[in-house]
């Protein structure tokens, strides 16, 4: 005989496609009725126009198919009631109360914070930063961003991100995801590209912001794309994530070195670890020849100077046709991310030691 249970059972394994958690555990099936072997299905959404409604009554769809002894039904798609967004969003909490803190900043997260910095601008390391995480996430771990280069945001432009802007539930916000990387930056919050003029304690609020209202879900690392140099940003940054580690971007540039040297002696001070050197734009391969373009032996100065390793070169090269910058897996500078990623990988979720990279 149809139950109630049968079809509540089917429908178990259809996910929200935003939040990666069952429709039925998220209370979005709100009421299903038998009536001898037809039955009809209600389920709610949180917000009216959800742009993957389409998806998700397909996937409701297909899994009623299975039920066995389902002859018919009607399926209507409706919109949450305040109250049942507020369930929707304890689930995602799980069941933590509002206040609580972020599961971000609790000391015990799981997920490692890797601020990803350089002394300039323009050497690279949001490109960096963004080309990283791909290379994480192309390894299978669960990668956030967190674009904290609230002036010169540029992590959403790599990625190729247009249009698309985080979805808000109430006060609770989803990261957009790119390339399988969940990804939040200011650009999603100024309307029209304005410059943002906001400046100390107000930089510390939006970043508190990015941990607390946004909806992470779990992450094994998030990245931290900081702005150059050693400002406001970067000080609060290191308070509030006491056990972050660093990367430092230079490029083999003698200025560009120097200035980067600041910015690890400032993380050495504060006590935050640093992971190594990235040396980006380190050479332009043509021919079978590698030509030195800015110059030689930057990274490890620089490296030697932090006592620390090169863990990466980075060849000079444009991204690709669709004008973002994300590398292909089969590209020399995919490849070099790929390299990198797995030294990450091991550095901070295995927490076992590897070998410095031997110069090119
Ligand atoms: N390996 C590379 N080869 C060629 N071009 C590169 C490489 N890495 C970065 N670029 C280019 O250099 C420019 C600066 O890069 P990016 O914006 O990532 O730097 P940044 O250090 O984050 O700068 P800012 O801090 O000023 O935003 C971009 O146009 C980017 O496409």
């Amino acid at each position: 005989m149809l139950t109630k249970q049968a079809i509540l059972d089917a429908l178990r394994p259809v996910q929200d496609p935003e939040v990666h958690k069952s429709i039925v555990e998220l209370g979005m099936v709100r009421n299903v009725e038998i009536d001898g072997d037809h039955a009809k299905i209600e389920v709610v959404l949180t917000i009216a126009g959800c742009p993957l409604r389409n998806k998700i009554d397909a996937d409701v769809r297909a899994a009623l198919g299975t039920v066995e002894g389902l002859k018919s039904f009607d399926l209507t798609l409706g919109t949450m009631t305040d109250e049942e967004r507020a369930k929707f969003r304890e689930v995602l909490r799980g069941g933590q109360p509002e206040q609580a803190t972020p599961p971000l900043l609790d000391p015990n997260t799981k997920t490692q914070f890797i601020a990803v910095a350089s002394g300039k601008g323009g050497v690279g390391k949001s490109t960096v930063t963004a080309n990283l995480a791909v290379a994480l996430v192309r390894m299978g771990y669960r990668v956030g961003i967190i674009d904290a280069d609230i002036y010169g945001f540029s992590i959403p432009g790599i990625f190729g991100i247009r249009d698309q802007k985080p979805t808000l539930i109430d006060n609770l916000l989803l990261p957009v995801v790119a390339e399988g990387v969940k990804v939040i930056s200011m650009h999603f919050f100024v309307p029209d590209n304005r410059p943002v003029i906001w400046r100390g304690p107000m930089l510390g609020k939006m970043m508190r912001n990015f941990f607390a209202e946004v909806h992470w879900g779990d992450l094994d690392i998030m990245l931290l794309d900081m702005p150059p140099g050693t400002g406001d940003m970067a000080l609060d940054v290191h308070q509030m994530l006491p056990k972050s580690k660093e990367l430092i971007v230079t490029t083999p540039q003698f200025n560009a070195t120097e200035v980067a040297a600041r910015v690890g002696t400032m993380a050495l001070q504060t006590n935050h670890e640093i992971l190594g050197v990235i040396e980006n734009m380190s050479f332009f391969e043509a021919g079978g020849q590698k030509h030195y373009i800015f110059g030689k032996g930057g990274g490890e100065r620089l490296a030697l100077e932090l006592k620390t390793d090169v863990l990466v070169q980075i060849p000079i090269g444009a991204a690709n046709e669709t004008g973002d910058g994300i590398y292909d897996a089969d590209t020399p500078q995919g490849e070099a991310y790929a390299k990198l990623a797995k030294t990450i990988g091991r550095k901070v979720l295995d927490q076992a030691m590897t070998e410095p990279y031997t110069q090119a």
